[in-house]
């Protein structure tokens, strides 16, 4: 990690109409950093995933992209910096899982130019790095939902961004994918992406993450290194489950995670 935050939130409030949901947020993500944001269900992480990408405006506090708030981003430039995972994604044509991906190359060609060779290798490279080229010429709608997660990854790569925002990237895969996905987000960490990820995944955070971020209730309960914030109090106190109950889970953890 180095230089100046790619991304920062400061004293961030947001929410929907009539329901501000986060509360004070600041965050920081460099260069070469994985974040990971942990909450139980409904503690904000997707609602500050999209205020940060500039899809809800923010209540009261700023939201920076390189030191510029991101509604005054074009959303191809937003693009070129940022890519998104989303946490499910509808489609309702019949593109190929290539022509998806394709569509993460649309901020550097422009939405209407036709791609060109090298956007389909670039494509197909990213679904191979995925470790999902035979999924190129199958309808999108016709995967399962492990194979579109791991096609939207590959989708948001093909952005070649600098910050990669991912919403639960590993919630629908089997364990195999799941720590495919990780050594992914390490890999990228080595090319010096910055990564943001919500999980549900304690373990997943302790494995990846530079840092993590717990929210509760729209509020930051701890930030910092994963080994010293994710302690059996914290885990207790951000689920609300007694700590005799998570203390022998959290314990007997698998060593390698
Ligand atoms: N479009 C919306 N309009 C109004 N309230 C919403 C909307 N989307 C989410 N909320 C509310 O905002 C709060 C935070 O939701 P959010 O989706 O950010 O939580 P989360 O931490 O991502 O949850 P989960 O782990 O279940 O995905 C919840 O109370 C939710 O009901």
């Amino acid at each position: 990690m180095s230089g100046e935050p790619l991304l920062r939130l400061l004293e961030l409030e947001a929410g929907y109409a009539g329901h501000t949901v986060l509360h004070g947020i600041d965050l920081a993500l460099s260069r070469g950093e994985v974040v990971c944001l942990l909450g139980p269900n409904g503690s904000g992480k997707t609602t500050l995933l999209r205020t940060l990408l500039g899809l809800l405006p923010p209540r009261a506090g700023r939201v920076e992209l390189l030191g510029v708030a991101p509604a005054r981003w074009s959303r191809a430039a937003f693009a070129r910096h940022v890519g998104h995972v989303p946490q499910a994604h509808e489609v309702q044509f019949a593109f190929s899982a290539e022509d998806i991906v394709l569509m993460g190359r649309a901020s550097r060609v422009g939405l209407f130019s036709t791609p060109s060779r090298h956007d389909r290798d670039m494509a197909m490279q990213c679904l191979a790095t995925l470790g999902v080229a035979h999924l190129a010429s199958r309808v999108y709608t016709t995967l399962s939902g492990g194979e579109r997660q791991l096609v939207l990854i590959a989708r948001a790569l093909a952005q070649e961004p600098s910050i990669l925002v991912m919403d639960e990237p590993t919630a629908s895969l089997d364990f195999g994918n799941q720590l495919r996905v990780l050594e992914h987000v390490d890999r990228l960490r080595g090319l010096g992406l910055a990564v943001l990820m919500s999980t549900h995944q304690p373990e997943h955070a302790l494995r990846v993450a530079d840092r993590v971020l717990l929210l509760a209730q729209g509020r930051v309960l701890a930030e910092g290194p994963p080994e010293p914030t994710l302690t059996v109090a914290n885990l207790a106190a951000l689920y609300g489950v007694p700590e005799a109950v998570i203390g022998p889970v959290w314990a007997a953890r698998p060593p390698s995670t």
